[in-house]
């Protein structure tokens, strides 16, 4: 390794401003151009900005991570509030970022620098997601990564770069693409004559150990390696690192404010009012439609789908015509919540500002040589509004992390509260805060204590993330429709979920809540998701459709595309196919009518409900009642299965009771039940969509809108 001591943290801010490389030399040079009427004083504060923040002759770490649901997030946070809280002597900074908010060459370019002083290293935690592909806010690096544009970039690496690489999958539902992206990525590197530092690691989540269990055993050997890397060289001393620390400093504008990672300037309200934008996420038409520039898709209609019940089913009909949104049968849509209004008005008061939130506009700007991307566009050209960020950019609704309960102790300013917050972060974390749902405006009211200004907030809350839904109607009656003269359609069906917790308070999930309160002419930002859910291309292919509450939604848009097939061909013929629905009570049904109808024009053979509060009925009873019917689909006539079901256990139940079936009918061991599973997935029969990872990730809980 390559350790030095240099002489001074400038002179070592200089050398790394240089050193990044030509394009975030380029990046760098650009931002300062543009800004220059803004901020004259920017390079000096650039210089104070990073001269407490990196030790000269130690590790520096960059911890990349791309996550869907959190877990990924989850683990590139704690090691760094671990590395940090130990203060090894051998370690500088260590900084997390979310691959979205960095350019993929400044991501491999940390990795390679070294000599003079400096030994940095990239590690890349990495979920896998979709069908072995990587997760929405690692797409733009990971394709980068693997095209040509980085050929260049990595061959003039010069010196062996450091990166290492530690996946996320999970082996027991997806075999056949477990850790695809990790595997992937370190192949690449290979090819380019490259490798890691340190053997990839690999986090099961659906193995015995548990994946938490896997990241813990490749971390503690991944940490020792760097330690042992140290060779004596760095000095024993601790770093004075800790990062993010507010700056205030001499020589800048009185209207200027930093919270140790981004400048704010504020502005006049009456001047700039016109020149906010209705949507933090602004799509931008010469890009194409991605969770980084989400679509504002217009709601044509919403409905109460079942206003007998006490619990809500909705359904949101966004208007497609002259959009860039398209979608295939059984895909996804990715919708963007905000934050209640109510959360909004408790941190107001919390806050305690002289101006109300939605009348501070202001500017952000990440320093020059900053890696990280600002999360947002507010130049004065385009500047936000503080309500606006706070009810469209940052999850206020999300269980608290224990990292950002550490930054609220280090705020707290009466010792008992400190040392509370303390024990929540780390031994009551369980009981006292992720199990009761507390979000972050919960803990500012707990402990009013806490001093903290809407700078530091921006600096250390997590952003919201889109939450995806079954698309509940058809590509192919949109066509009909086009026809008929008709709008085109997207229909989303949904549940808000509402959660009532034992200590009598209730959680509401974020996006279902929010898309429960918009209305007809409201936008919603939206980005559509290829899937593999779809129906076999063979008509006559037997299926079985397993639909828990409002995981009908797929079902629903199969049927109405078995409409249109139907109309276009009247004598085609489909195999044979099971509708099990599994829903509370009989007020809970929907899509009633069209069921029947279905039912009635053999678009479907079969339809069962079963009802698990008022007969004790759930689908995995009834799957036990068809046996024989199930057990021809799928086994005899290797038909397909379609799952989509919200409560935890659905699909496990659902799973259990179709090896029953398969090793009754068999007069077969159990193990023969597990292997008609494992066949089915092989053979692509078995599609599964809504996962339940509830408990699992504290903050970003967002595959299924039951959970949100
Ligand atoms: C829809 C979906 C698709 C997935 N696809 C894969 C896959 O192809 N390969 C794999 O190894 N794991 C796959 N996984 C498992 C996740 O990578 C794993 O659960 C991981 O812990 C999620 O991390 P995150 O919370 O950071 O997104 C998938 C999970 C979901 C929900």
């Amino acid at each position: 390794m390559f350790k030095s001591t240099l002489s001074s943290s400038a002179s070592l801010l200089s050398r790394r401003c240089i050193n990044v490389g030509s394009s975030s030399r380029k990046a760098a040079s650009s931002v300062v151009k543009n800004n220059t009427l803004d901020y004259p004083f920017f390079s000096s504060v650039n210089r104070l900005f990073h001269s407490n923040r990196l030790c000269s002759d130690k590790t520096n770490m960059l911890i990349c991570f791309g996550s869907q649901t959190g877990t990924a997030q989850m683990f590139a946070e704690g090691l760094r509030s671990e590395l940090l809280g130990k203060k090894e002597p051998w370690l500088a900074n260590v900084k997390v970022v979310d691959l979205n908010d960095i350019e993929p060459e400044k991501a491999v370019e940390f990795g390679m620098q070294e000599g003079n002083g400096l030994y940095n290293v990239v590690l890349f935690v990495m979920s896998n997601y979709g069908e072995g592909q990587p997760t929405d806010n690692a797409k733009q690096f990971y394709d980068w990564l693997m095209s040509d544009s980085s050929t260049k970039v990595l061959q003039n690496a010069g010196k062996k770069p450091h990166y290492a690489i530690f996946g996320l999958g999970n082996s027991a539902n997806f075999p056949e693409r477990y850790q695809a992206v990790g595997r992937k990525m370190e192949k690449r590197l290979n090819d380019l004559g490259l490798s890691l530092v340190f053997k990839r690691g690999e986090g099961d989540d659906g193995g015995a150990e548990g994946i938490e269990t896997d990241f813990e055993v490749w971390k503690n050997e991944f940490v020792q390696f760097l330690k042992e890397q140290d060779n004596g060289t760095s000095t024993s001393q601790t770093c004075s690192v800790p990062p993010e620390k507010p700056k205030e400093s001499e020589g800048l504008p009185p209207d200027t404010t930093s919270n140790g990672k981004y400048f704010f300037r504020t502005l006049e309200f009456e001047k700039y009012r016109d020149k906010l934008r209705q949507f933090i996420r602004e799509y931008d038409s010469s890009q194409s439609v991605s969770p980084k520039n989400p679509y504002s898709l217009l709601i044509d209609s919403a409905k109460n789908l079942c206003p007998r019940s006490s619990r809500k089913r909705l359904e949101l009909e966004f208007a497609i015509d002259n959009t860039p949104i398209n979608y295939e049968t059984g895909d996804h849509i990715a919708l963007f919540p905000m934050n209640s209004p109510d959360l909004l008005r408790r941190l107001e008061k919390i806050l305690k500002l002289d101006t109300p939130m939605d009348r501070i506009i202001f500017t952000l700007q990440t320093p020059p040589c900053s890696i990280e991307s600002p999360p947002f566009v507010a130049t004065p050209e385009k500047p936000v509004s503080l309500h606006q960020v706070l009810s469209q950019f940052y999850d206020l609704n999300g269980v608290v992390t224990p990292t950002l309960l550490t930054f609220l102790a280090e705020k707290a300013t009466e010792e008992s509260e400190k040392a509370k917050l303390e024990q929540l972060r780390s031994v009551e974390y369980l009981s006292g805060v992720k199990n009761r749902m507390l979000n972050i405006v919960d803990i500012l009211e707990m402990f009013p204590s806490i001093r903290v200004t809407w700078q530091d907030l921006i600096g250390v809350l997590p952003k919201i993330q889109p939450r995806y839904y079954s698309i509940s109607s058809s590509r192919l009656e949109n066509e009909e429709r086009i026809k008929r003269g008709e709008k085109q359609i997207l229909r989303v069906t949904f549940s808000p979920l509402v959660w009532p917790q034992p200590d009598g308070r209730t959680f509401y999930g974020l996006c279902s809540n929010y898309l429960g309160t918009l209305k007809s002419h409201d936008y919603c930002q939206s980005v559509v998701r290829t899937s593999s859910f779809r129906l076999p291309q063979n008509p006559m292919t037997p299926i079985l459709m397993l639909a828990g509450g409002t995981g009908i939604a797929p079902m629903r848009a199969f049927i109405d595309e078995r409409r249109v097939l139907k109309q276009k061909n009247p004598s085609i013929k489909f195999g044979p196919s099971v509708l099990l629905y599994g829903v509370r009570d009989e007020t809970e049904i929907i899509y009633k009518d069209e069921i029947e109808m279905a039912l009635k024009d053999g678009l479907i053979s079969d339809f069962y409900v079963s009802f698990s509060h008022t007969h004790g009925k759930m689908i995995s009873d009834s799957i036990w009642e068809h046996s024989q019917l199930i057990y021809d689909i799928l086994k005899t006539n290797k038909g397909h299965m379609y799952m989509c079901g919200g409560v935890a256990g659905f699909g496990t139940k659902c799973y259990d009771a179709l090896k029953k079936v398969v090793t009754h009918i068999d007069n077969a061991p159990a193990e023969a039940g597990d292997a008609f599973i494992d066949l089915m997935r092989k053979e692509g029969r078995c599609l599964r969509i809504w996962l339940i990872k509830l408990l699992k990730a504290p903050i970003l809980c967002k595959y299924s809108s039951r959970c949100n």
